[in-house]
């Protein structure tokens, strides 16, 4: 080999370790010490999260050079990677875009550096058409980087917002995410949070102490307790890293890569016309009998798998994903153990919220009914049930996604419509022969209509019982309503599952237009 080649072949690997060495000190984060410390706290680093959500050697990084700018409370900072780790990876096979924020560098402090790192992968994912998925460890705004560090966040919050509803947005939230740093978050479509590692606030103790002089912990105060239990920020929470990171990968499988396309399929050995005889143990006809609706739920869907979304809070209502028939179905149902099932606040915003995500990624809507009504009292009322159960009104009236509503026992009042009555958009509604549709209870109603009779009559007593029952005779069915085409068909209880795949089928390709709009204006 020519001297001059053997010189250049020496100088290339001289550039390649140079590289390399570039690259392990980025690696290595914040150093040992502290990735240590954060093992310590239970915690994964930011490149082992990676490992465990992504499909083994698919990560594709970018932006792993990048650097901050050095000035002002900057200089001489090292920040290897800048505290966040992004790009590309799959997920069961499917593209998606990610970042970690390192809390071992600046605490995962967001800088504009560290910023410009996650927008890039926003932007290509949004081009490209695939969930964003953010694993969220920080200790908020970069206070060296004054408004540098506010405007970051911006670039980033402006994103969740105009790419909301375009494609999948995921947070786990596996650290603090104080400040600022919570509502890019809460911009996405789930949070999902690490029980005993994660919290989340807009003020930490220390300030809410100095202001309201209240003293709280930090799992307290925004704990994944807190979040999913409370205060419904957060849709579901996990023990540990680990089965939070395993919990996005299942809720991926639910969702399509973006707003043009459907959920995959899941090819099932489940018959679609299998009998749901054990539903006839379950349902009675006594109205004032609760009975699990989670059982309703399993023993109609494939493999009975229930996605739960929000389980712990508002459990007057159950939200969440399944199958039927391979295909993904959004279920809105209400859990009659719970406050009777009655629709409250927190209810009406946990179904309002999750109607209309299903609508943006194409997930068929099934709801099962079975509610006497809003919940009564003045709280509600002065804390705007008014405004909250609009929500619920709007968002089914909006959603243009195949609608199935079946009616298992109770529908009455406003919470008739709200649950998607046929006026209200449903393609289609079914009743069981359990069912029964009315402006109010029998007791209620009879009180009302009867009131004179009643208070009239030598027997009131004798009166009223004989008024609620031919009240119960007139309206305590589903025959009135499907009379008058408000009820499509009235079903077998054991054929449920039969019914819901073949009419999903039939409702496949449906498509509706609505009148030109900027955007609607849903009651917030
Ligand atoms: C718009 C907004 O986001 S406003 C919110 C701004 N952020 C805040 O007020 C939070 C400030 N930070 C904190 O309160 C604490 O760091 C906590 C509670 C988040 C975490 O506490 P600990 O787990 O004890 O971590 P600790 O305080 O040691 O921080 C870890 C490292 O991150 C650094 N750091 C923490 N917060 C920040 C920050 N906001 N900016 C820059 N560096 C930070 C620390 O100096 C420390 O650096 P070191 O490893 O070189 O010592």
């Amino acid at each position: 080999m020519p001297d001059h080649q053997a010189n250049l072949n020496v100088e290339l690997q001289e550039l390649i370790a140079a590289m390399e060495q570039r690259r392990s000190k980025i690696e290595a984060g914040g150093g040992p010490a502290r990735q240590q410390k954060q093992r310590d706290a239970g915690r994964l680093t930011a490149r082992e999260r990676l490992e465990r959500l992504l499909d083994p050697g698919s990560f594709l990084e970018f932006g792993t050079f990048v650097e901050h700018d050095g000035t002002r409370l900057m200089t001489g900072v090292e920040a290897p990677g800048e505290g966040v780790v992004t790009g590309s990876g799959t997920i069961h096979g499917r593209q998606v875009y990610v970042f970690s924020q390192d809390f071992t560098v600046l605490g995962g402090s967001l800088g504009k550096r560290n910023a410009q790192k996650v927008v890039k992968i926003m932007d290509l994912a949004a081009k490209v058409g695939c969930p964003i998925i953010g694993l969220n460890d920080s200790a908020g705004a970069r206070i060296q980087e004054g408004v540098d560090a506010l405007s970051g966040y911006g670039e980033i919050f402006y994103r969740n917002a105009i790419y909301s509803g375009s494609v999948p947005q995921l947070s786990a939230i596996l650290g603090p995410c104080a400040g600022g740093a919570v509502y890019s978050p809460a911009l996405t479509d789930f949070i999902l949070m690490s029980r005993g590692s994660s919290y989340m606030f807009i003020t930490g103790p220390e300030v809410i102490k100095s202001v309201t002089r209240e003293e709280v912990s930090f799992d307290a105060l925004g704990g994944a307790d807190v979040h999913t239990r409370k205060s419904g920020v957060a849709h579901l929470e996990f023990e540990g890293d680990e089965a939070t990171l395993e919990g996005l990968r299942a809720l991926l499988a639910y969702l399509p890569q973006n707003a043009r396309e459907r959920p995959p399929v899941r090819p099932t050995q489940d018959p679609p016309g299998r009998q749901n005889t054990e539903l006839l143990e379950v349902v009675t006809p006594d109205q004032r009998r609760p009975y699990a609706m989670h059982r309703v739920i399993e023993s109609v869907v494939d493999d009975g798998v229930f996605f739960e979304i929000q389980p712990d809070w508002a459990r007057n209502i159950l939200c969440g994903f399944a199958h039927l028939g391979g295909q993904v179905v959004g279920i809105v149902a209400n859990n009659p153990r719970v406050m009777a099932g009655t629709l409250n606040i927190d209810a009406s915003d946990k179904a309002a919220r999750f109607i209309r995500t299903c609508d943006c990624y194409n997930i068929p809507i099934l709801t099962l009914v079975d509610v006497t009504g809003f919940l009564p009292g003045v709280a509600q009322e002065h804390a705007g049930i008014i405004r909250h159960g609009a929500k619920m009104l709007y968002a089914y009236a909006e959603a243009t996604v195949p609608k199935i509503t079946l009616i298992t026992r109770k529908s009455y009042g406003g919470a008739y419509l709200a649950m998607n009555s046929q006026d209200m958009g449903a393609d289609v509604v079914y009743a069981w022969p359990t069912a029964a549709v009315a402006v109010m209870g029998a007791e209620g109603a009879a009180n009302i209509v009867y009131r004179r009779e009643i208070a009239g009559s030598d027997q009131p007593e004798q009166t009223r019982a004989e008024k609620i029952r031919e009240y119960r005779e007139t309206f305590d069915n589903p025959y009135v309503a499907a009379s008058k085409g408000y009820i499509d068909d009235v079903i077998p209880i054991e054929e449920t599952r039969a019914r819901l795949i073949a009419t999903f089928a039939m409702l496949e390709r449906k498509q509706e237009q609505r009148p030109y709009k900027k955007h609607g204006n849903i009651p917030l």
